[in-house]
This record gives structure tokens, sequence and C-alpha cells, in this order.
């Protein structure tokens, strides 16, 4: 409404917006308008409009002007004719008009302030949507919304990952409400989270884009919604990967934990936290099954101490803050909507394409063994664990009591060893593999993997379901469709 008001001096369409903020009745604003159009000066605009002493930032209206004496140091006057009107300077009036400006410069610092600080802690977009309007606050509270009785208002990290999609699709469907936040950083194929992406937000669950190592913007999420639950699945995966870069295995599973643990504490309620370990814990344990009473002090990758460091320092949250605290000890997870970065994943892919996949053995020629778990059944581990915490018992950083700490192994407590692993893929690829045995390299694999689920059978009524090849199925059934529709979406002009 103030574009025609407008001069190419800034400074006066300020004073013009502030004025016309100020004045009271539509009248005022009316005739305020009318005589800045014709290029009075907005104090002096206020000032004829309004009754004198009204509005202290106006200035003297020209009929009492004509008759304020002219006393040195406190209102020198002059008239000048100024397009067909009476153009007069003043002290007194440029003495209002320097506060006002002053309060103005103020505003617009303080103004530019705060949107460099939420451009910098990343959270001034998301998409293409600013955080500083409205769409971004809806999609946030839509995404939360509850529509069950007694459902679950869920922040799932790593949304945009392989288990960390599945299970905000899971809980969506059941009606709670849920809430993504993933980095989308490109350890692997980033189209692949994109991709994933689509599909929670078909399903009506939004994903901020931002780093858990973003203590305002978790601060922002924690502000708007009172989370129930966090499921905390955003880390850096891999176990060789932690040898060409060990600094983003620091970077989430150490920072990142120790942040969202932080705004954890700080809420107000507390979340309950389940987040994911790993068997890797297990490190160069020659017991078998690994059961969660074993000692887990023999990490053989930097990955696996940095789970192990997580285990750590989830107890320390739950013991001086009263978080209520659930790990989860996966078992070499794998399914439909995958991480690329995994053996049974790029195996298929190099046996499509016929090159050769390297296969590692032990020493003395040992076959090396894996309890790969089905996907479904992680996820129902991990809803399990959430539909069974404890709340938290603390309050904004002030424990109250003591509080739930658990740790659960969710695997299938049936190992395969990766030959027999690759001749499912050649059968469900109609394909034959091209094989190089290798001898294990020293880069943080272990020999073998076992479950023992006790625990979680007992307390999670979990029980998995699905064995390597119906699950090595479903995966080749799903790696086919998703790249021929790729595939055709990259043909598309
Ligand atoms: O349960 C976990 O805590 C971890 O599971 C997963 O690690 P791993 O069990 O090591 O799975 P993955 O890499 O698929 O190797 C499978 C088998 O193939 C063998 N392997 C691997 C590569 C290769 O080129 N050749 C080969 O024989 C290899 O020696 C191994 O025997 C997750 O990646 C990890 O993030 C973590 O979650």
């Amino acid at each position: 409404m103030h574009e025609h008001l407008l001069t190419s001096d800034p400074s006066r369409e300020d004073r013009v917006k502030v004025h016309w903020w100020y004045l009271k009745t539509a009248k005022e604003k009316l005739q305020f308008k009318a005589l800045c159009k014709r290029g009075l000066s907005p104090a002096m605009a206020v000032g004829s409009v309004s009754k004198p002493g009204q509005y202290p930032h106006a200035a003297m209206p020209l009929s009492v002007q004509d008759n304020f004496p002219s006393t040195p140091g406190k209102a020198k006057m002059e008239r000048n004719n100024y397009f067909g009107f009476t153009k007069i300077t003043s002290r007194w009036h440029s003495s209002i008009s320097a506060k006002f400006s002053f309060w103005l410069v103020v505003l617009v610092f303080l103004l530019a302030f705060a949107v460099f600080r939420l451009k910098f802690s990343g959270i001034h977009t998301i998409g293409h949507v600013s955080l500083l309007t409205d769409p971004w606050v809806k999609h946030v509270k839509h995404s939360c919304h509850v529509k069950r009785d007694d459902g679950l208002v869920v922040l799932v990290t790593g949304s945009a990952g392989f288990v960390g999609s599945h299970v905000s699709l899971y809980l969506k469907k059941r009606g709670d409400g849920v809430l993504g936040i993933d980095n989308f950083n490109n350890y692997y194929d980033p189209s692949l989270k994109a991709a994933r992406r689509a599909l929670l937000e078909k399903q009506g669950i939004f994903v901020v884009e931002a780093d858990i190592n973003d203590a305002a913007l978790l601060q922002t999420l924690f502000s708007l919604v009172s989370f129930t639950h966090v499921m905390h699945l955003a880390a850096q995966a891999g176990v060789r990967y932690a040898m060409e870069n060990p600094g983003s295995y620091v970077h989430s599973n150490i920072a990142g934990l120790v942040g969202l643990f932080e705004a954890c504490k700080n809420a107000n309620p507390q979340p309950a936290v389940v987040w994911a370990s790993s068997s890797s814990v297990y490190g160069l344990n020659r017991k078998v099954p690994f059961s969660e009473f074993d000692r887990t002090d023999k990490p053989a990758s930097l990955y696996a101490a940095t789970k192990k460091a997580g285990e750590m320092i989830a107890h320390t949250y739950n013991h001086i803050y009263g978080l209520s605290i659930t790990g989860l000890r996966f078992f070499t997870v794998y399914g439909p909507w995958g991480r690329p970065d995994m053996a049974y994943f790029f195996f298929t892919k190099a046996i499509l394409e016929g090159k050769t996949i390297n296969v590692y053995q032990g020493p003395n020629g040992v076959e090396l063994a894996r309890d790969f778990t089905y996907i479904d059944d992680v996820v129902k581990g991990c809803v399990a664990s959430l539909d069974t915490a404890q709340r938290s018992t603390g309050s904004g950083g002030k424990k109250k009591g003591p509080a739930q700490l658990r740790m659960f192994n969710l695997g299938n407590t049936k190992p395969v060893t990766v030959p027999d692993m690759v001749k499912i893929l050649e059968k469900h690829l109609k394909r034959k593999a091209h094989i190089n045995i290798v001898s294990m390299p020293r880069n943080g694999d272990v020999p073998f993997t076992h479950a023992n689920i006790t625990l979680a059978q007992r307390q999670l009524s979990y029980n998995p379901t699905t064995d390597l090849e119906t699950g090595l199925k479903k995966f080749v059934h799903w790696y086919r469709s998703y790249h021929s529709n790729s595939d055709k979406s990259r043909s598309r002009p």
C-alpha cells in the first residue's frame, strides 16, 4: 500500500511507513497519504492531519508554525516552495526525525541480525520455503498431526535414510505424527534419498533438510512441537568408509548424538529416545550368539568405536538428566530402498552389469558370515521400542527421578555366509556372478555376526520372520523396478 508514496529516497520511504503506521484513524491515514503524495515531508504531513501534541513525532502544522517563535536553539524555520507546497525544515523537526531514524536503524539492524542467525543456523529455508513465513511452520505442525488415540509424536532423524524412511512410513500409516530431519549428505547417491523423501512427502511426512548438529534448528523444532519420542537414526554408517573419512563418524555419531541428547534433555516435556547402535560393537568377540550382556570393548573399526561411545554417552544422559533411552544394535539390515554402500546392494548392481565382485575370506579360507536382518523385521523392533519406552523423568534439563535405559539386539538369529548370500542373488537375478575371492582386508570388518535376541523377544515381542532368501527376493524385485523407473525418468526430455 505504500508503493505509490515511495520516493527514490529510502529514508523518506521508511519515514512514510513509520508515520503512517502510527496514525490512529483511517481519516488521518488517508489525509496523510494525500499530503505525502503531494510532496510534504512525512513528519509535516502527520503534524498537518493531527491535533497539536497528539503524535510526538509530528512536526508542527503549518497554522501553528506561523505563530511559532523563532527562538535560536529551539526551532528555526525556513520556508521554500516545494512542489507547490511550503517546505519547512526545522532543527526541532530534525531532532525528532533523527530519533526516528536512529530507532529505525536499530530495528533494521536487529531484524538483519535475526535473519542472519536463522540463515547460518541452517533453518532459513526448507526447500524454498522461508522459516520466517508461515508455510514452513504449518508443514512442521501438519506433519506432526496425530490421527489416532494415544498416538505418538515422533521426530525421526535420518528420515531420508534406509531405516529412517521405513520407520517413518510405518508410524505415519498407523496414525502417529511424524516429522523427519535429514542432511541429505552425499555419502551415497543423494538421488535415492530424494526419492525416499518424495515417498514420505506423498504420505504427508515433512522432512526438514538440516544437520542434527544444528542446535538452533533442533531447539526451534522442540519449541514448535511437543515430541513424545525421538527415533534417532541419523548416523554415518559403513564399516570400511571410516578409514577414508574418520571425521564424518565423529561429526555424526558422536557430536551429532550429543547435540541431539542436549536438545532432548532441554525439551519440556523431554521425549523418550530410541536410537540405532550397531552389531559392530561386538567387534572381535568370539562367543556366539552375541548377547547384550557380553563385553563390548574390542571394536574393530572406528564406526564400531563411535557406536560404542554413543552407548556410553546415552548412559550419561540417562543418568544425569533422566532421559529415557533405548539403544538398538542392528545386524546388517537389508531390503528394498536399502543402502548402495552395502555388499548385497552393490553386488546386485555388479552382477547385473557383468562386473566382478570381491568376496572376502577370513584367515584359513574361512567364509565370512552375517546375521542379515530384513528391514520389515527391524522396523517392527523399532516401533515396539517406541511403544514400550517409558517417559523421560526430567524436564527442562533437570532430572526428577531414575529413567529407563535399555539395549536390544535386533538380528535375525540365522547367520548366512557371504558366498551363500551371493548364490541367492544369482538365483533371483538369474545371472552368474563373476567372483574374485580375496583375503578380508584389515579395514574394520569382522568375520561373523550372530544375534541373541532373547531380550528383544521378551520385552519387545520381537520375532523376525523373513529369511534371507525371501528378503533378497523382495530386494531384487524393488531394485529392478526402481532402476527401470529412474532410467525411464532420466530418458524423459
Ligand atoms: O550390522 C552392522 O552393525 C553393520 O552392518 C553393515 O556392515 P556389514 O555387516 O559389514 O555389511 P556389508 O558392508 O554389507 O558387508 C557384508 C559382508 O560382505 C562382505 N564384503 C563386503 C564388501 C565386499 O566388497 N566384499 C565382501 O565380501 C563383508 O566382509 C561382510 O562380511 C552396515 O554396512 C554397517 O553400517 C553396520 O550397520
